[in-house]
């Protein structure tokens, strides 16, 4: 059976023209910050606007670090996103408290994350969520361009009961291949590997990226189907 296709999320759009490159390279979605910090933060009104520039059939993901719960609901009702993302230490009760689909982030090298034991418990308790992202721990929370030693998600690979895998954090049009051979994720996540600087996505960059992951799906077809 072939191996499914790599979905492809592409995280921290500022500008309606890497929206239209992210979108006609093949993205599966896009990924909107509201993490106040971020050098790719978005207001509401950027927001909405943005969101109208993003065509059908693709995602719009919106992520938050430990956001106060009315500036996310404001975000669900005027931006509309498919998908929530929470990069933080979002508890479970809050993450579900939206009744929206939700996507955990989880910092791997981080304090209880530096085991592959303590991811999966980590992960197993946000068992409502639509899927695991697993991303690099950095200080300022994520879009670090940083990598995680893939071991960490060996615990996680072999429960049967897990959710979708989102890989994240470091990759780019030379590592993403060899990363989908190996771990087969449902979906990758990029935000710096395609950027020329933050906030600013390079298509060239964008369209290398979605050649990389079709290579990385390529290379597996004849192998077993399983996938994280
Ligand atoms: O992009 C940010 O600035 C950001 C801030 C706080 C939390 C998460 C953030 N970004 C997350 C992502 O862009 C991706 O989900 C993921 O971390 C991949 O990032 P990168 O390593 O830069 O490819």
């Amino acid at each position: 059976m072939p191996h499914p296709r790599t979905r492809v999320k592409i995280c921290g759009l500022t500008r309606p023209q890497d929206i239209a490159t992210a979108a006609s390279a093949g993205a599966d979605a896009v990924g909107f910050v509201f993490y106040p910090q971020s050098s790719r933060l978005l207001g509401l009104e950027q927001a909405r606007s943005l969101r109208a520039a993003v065509p059908a059939f693709v995602d719009v993901v919106a992520l938050f670090v430990n956001a106060p719960r009315d500036e996310v609901q404001a975000v669900i009702d005027q931006v509309r996103p498919g998908l929530l993302q929470f990069h933080g230490d979002e508890p479970p009760e809050y993450c579900a408290g939206f009744h929206h689909p939700y996507m955990r982030a989880f910092r791997l090298g981080a304090p209880g994350l530096d085991t592959p034991q303590g991811v999966l418990a980590a992960a197993q308790q946000h068992g409502a969520a639509a899927a695991w992202l697993f991303d690099s721990y950095s200080p300022g929370y994520g879009g670090s361009g940083k990598t995680f030693d893939l071991s960490l998600l060996d615990a996680v690979r072999r429960e049967p009961g897990s959710r979708p895998v989102v890989l994240a954090g470091g990759l780019n049009a030379a590592t993403v291949a060899a990363s989908i051979r190996d771990l087969r994720p449902y979906a990758v996540d990029v935000s710096s590997g395609v950027e020329s600087a933050p906030g600013i996505k390079s298509a060239e960059k964008i369209k290398a990226f979605m050649r990389a992951v079709a290579q990385g799906d390529g290379a597996v077809v004849d192998k077993d189907a399983q996938t994280v």
